[in-house]
């Protein structure tokens, strides 16, 4: 696995390297050894999929409050997205810095969102699937949202019009540094 790291700290992209042969090849997608060498969160509470069936449906922007603090390691598996990542840890000299990556079926890139992130994304084409790690168990109440085009952020988004959101996700209202 190639662990790249980001221009936000403790973020990393994460690729699979191939061992090929006739046949194809073989890669690692998870390795725990491989998450600690690298000082990375390597307890896995639950593995989630969530399918989308239309082009510019966005999910996120979303983190569970301390302490139910999550990483996630997400990649897509059908279609491709553009991820989307924010640093919204007060001490962190990245605070409220976000990036953009494309996953893909096709590029089988991954993102490892570290603890005090917010995490979303939007599908670039239709019927995609995103699988994703989840170091915590889901807990209703504690989730924190930050909308998609929220104001202090200024997210670059590929597609802003016609988007399919939920009306939870539309609702989050403008952020707050100390909420
Ligand atoms: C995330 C989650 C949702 N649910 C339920 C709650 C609700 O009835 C239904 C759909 O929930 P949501 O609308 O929150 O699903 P969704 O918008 O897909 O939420 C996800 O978005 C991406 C961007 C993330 O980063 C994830 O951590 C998660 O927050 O599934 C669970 O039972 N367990 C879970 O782990």
């Amino acid at each position: 696995m190639i662990f790249e790291k980001t221009k936000l700290n403790d973020a990393y992209i994460i690729r699979p390297e191939r061992l090929e042969d006739d046949r194809g090849f073989f890669a690692r997608a998870w390795c725990q050894k491989e998450f600690e060498k690298h000082g990375l969160v390597s307890n896995l509470a639950q593995c989630n999929i969530s399918y989308n069936k239309s082009q510019g449906t966005l999910r996120g922007m979303h983190y569970q409050k301390k302490p139910h603090e999550e990483t996630k390691l997400v990649r897509c598996t059908a279609g491709a997205i553009v991820d989307v990542i924010i640093d919204i840890r007060p001490e962190s000299s990245t605070f409220s810095q976000w990036l953009t990556i494309e996953l893909s079926a096709e590029n089988r890139t991954m993102l490892y969102v570290p603890r005090g992130f917010a995490h979303g994304y939007v599908t670039l084409v239709d019927d995609v699937e995103v699988f994703y790690q989840v170091s915590e168990f889901y807990t209703p109440g504690v989730e924190g949202g930050i909308r998609w085009d929220d104001p202090f952020f200024q997210i670059a988004w590929p597609i802003r019009e016609n988007l399919v959101v939920s009306e939870k996700d539309s609702s989050w209202p403008d952020y707050e540094k100390d909420e």
